[in-house]
């Protein structure tokens, strides 16, 4: 059921740990959004997975096999893109996947005519490298991900430098690339909208630790809306909230400002209650917590816990 599989992936360079205890489950077919703020520790641990790095201790299992140094036949089933995408420049962009393909002894009759049709760049095949934009060469570096029709993709921001359209498309790939062609992919984001749109499954990591692993239908379905008060007498309303309502899940936010997070109370029962008790509002009104707060309120946390 599971692709990816990490147990307790530690990562030290001089000393200093930059990965640590990291254990990420991706299950086969979807899409895993990892997540997390620049210098996290994405990229590293993306380069353990395809063996760019070497673990300092922990274990990978990827296609139910323990990765070690002579996983040949392992990484031949993935494609990947860390880091800037790297090409010859002088050469074309056809000719740069043809070495490649040459390289991976990967001799598909339409592979590269169906890579670059796939990420829209047919029209420039014959056009060298020095003379594409960033975005093109985003594009070229995904075309060469997975030309080889990889079970397992792992790619590292490769939103970044793409236009709106381009992510729009991009992102349309990725849909395709996992729900008809059944690969399962491994995305890093910094930014949680680009990852909410396209994640089956997110993986937030903060500071070299994965925080969270959860489903996004699971986050969909978490109750997240809450009731804001607003009072010029919160210590009297908090006392009505308690004794005459009897609810107790509710957060001072600002000097005036309450949360109320207890579910199956409605707003127009809170006012008549705080009415009929003398306190006064200023408003009331239905809220919902965004996936942002819910994050950034989750990376707060951790940081808070772990000094
Ligand atoms: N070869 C290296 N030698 C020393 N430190 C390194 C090396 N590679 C990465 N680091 C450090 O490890 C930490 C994690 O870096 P990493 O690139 O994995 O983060 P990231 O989440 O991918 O962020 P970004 O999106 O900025 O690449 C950083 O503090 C970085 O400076």
């Amino acid at each position: 059921m599971y692709i990816v599989k990490t147990r307790n992936l530690t990562k030290c360079f001089q000393g200093q740990e930059v990965v640590s205890n990291v254990s990420m489950n991706i299950k086969k077919g979807e899409i895993y959004g990892f997540l997390g703020p620049n210098g996290a520790g994405k990229t590293t641990i993306m380069k353990m997975l395809t063996n760019l790095v070497k673990p300092t201790s922990g274990e990978i299992e990827i296609f139910g096999q323990v990765l070690t140094s002579s996983s040949y036949d392992v990484l031949g089933r993935m494609g990947s893109m860390i880091e800037y995408p790297i090409f010859y420049e002088k050469l074309t962009a056809r000719e740069n996947l043809e070495l490649h393909c040459e390289y991976m002894g990967y001799h598909h009759h339409h592979a590269i005519e169906e890579a670059l049709d796939m990420v829209n760049l047919k029209h420039v095949d014959n056009k060298s490298i020095s003379q594409f934009s960033l975005g093109m060469k985003q594009r070229l570096g995904i075309a060469r991900a997975i030309i080889t029709r990889p079970e397992l993709l792992i790619l590292d921001e490769p939103i970044n430098g793409l236009d709106p359209i381009g992510i729009k498309e991009i992102r349309h790939l990725f849909l395709v690339l996992c729900k008809e062609y059944g690969i399962t992919l491994l995305v890093s984001s910094h930014i949680l909208a680009e990852i909410e749109q396209m994640a089956d499954t997110i993986g937030v990591i903060s500071k070299g630790r994965l925080i969270t692993e959860v489903s996004m239908e699971k986050l969909k379905g978490e109750n997240t809306e809450y009731i804001e008060l607003v009072t010029t007498n919160p210590t009297q309303a908090c006392v009505v909230l308690e004794d005459k309502l009897q609810i107790t899940n509710f957060k001072i936010i600002q000097q005036r400002m309450i949360r109320i997070y207890e579910q199956g109370i409605s707003q127009t029962d809170i006012s008549k209650t705080m009415i009929l008790n003398g306190i006064e509002i200023e408003s009331i009104n239905k809220q919902v917590t965004s996936l942002e707060e819910y994050f950034l309120a989750l990376i707060n946390k951790e940081e808070s816990t772990s000094g």
